[in-house]
């Protein structure tokens, strides 16, 4: 019988008018890892762009990310399927975030290989929902970040009234420069098919390394 941890599988959350979901992005040492999820988000990222700061191949655990009991989205930028597919098995990740300038075919490819894919977009100083409609079909849901020098981690949001013209079936969560300093408008915020927001380097007390207190702040705030 084979003695590797089984992995397991954890379907990504439905989203709820009443409760907006959190997700954690950028998580790299396996104790913060234990840590944030003993607080209870909605969904865990973990960056495997080499490029990043929080890139975490190197240091994650693979027996325990194969037996976490929260979704875990892998980020990946402008990355060949054959190795986003190796990392999601090594690893044991529910979901695959592409945040770099993939198509709508990769993103077929990929759920057609039976991963959940979440599609990035970097959102400037326009927004016309019409470039996603390839993706849609393919997406369980799509993340609206702040376009900036890096491809995401940039620590700054957009204009969010732009997603007001969002009219696509796909859920989405919010992205760029979120924490405890405008946590309190998110909690007020109403858009079209928003489904949570995803919480990055505000809630660092370094690269990867992310301060309980400040998620345990936003997650009260928003889930009470
Ligand atoms: O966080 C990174 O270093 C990163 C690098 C390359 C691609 C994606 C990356 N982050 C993905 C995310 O989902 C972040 O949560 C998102 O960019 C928002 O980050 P922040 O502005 O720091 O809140």
């Amino acid at each position: 019988m084979s003695t590797a941890a089984r992995t397991q599988v954890n379907p990504l959350p439905t989203p709820a008018q009443d409760r907006r979901l959190v997700k954690v992005c950028g998580m790299k040492y396996p104790e913060n890892i234990a840590q944030v999820v003993a607080l209870g988000p909605d969904m865990l990222g973990f960056i495997f762009a080499p490029k990043s700061p929080r890139y975490a191949a190197d240091t994650l655990d693979a027996a325990q990310m194969r037996g976490l009991k929260v979704p875990k989205v892998g980020v990946f930028v402008n990355e060949k399927p054959a190795v986003i597919r190796r990392h999601a098995l090594h690893f044991g990740l529910d979901a695959v975030q592409l945040h770099g300038q993939e198509s709508a075919a990769v993103c077929a490819e990929l759920a057609e290989a039976d991963l959940s894919v979440i599609k990035a977009f970097g959102i400037g100083q326009a927004f016309d929902p019409r470039h996603l409609d390839a993706y849609a079909p393919h997406c369980s849901f799509f993340v609206f970040d702040t376009a900036g020098p890096a491809a995401g981690g940039n620590g700054f949001a957009f204009n969010w009234s732009l997603l007001q013209a969002y009219d696509l079936p796909v859920p989405y969560l919010l992205a760029g420069g979120l924490g405890t300093d405008n946590v309190t408008q998110l909690k007020e915020l109403q858009l079209p098919s928003l489904a949570g927001f995803d919480f990055n380097s505000k809630l660092e007390q370094a690269p990867g390394l992310k301060a309980s207190a400040l998620v345990k702040q936003v997650l009260t705030e928003l889930h009470g």
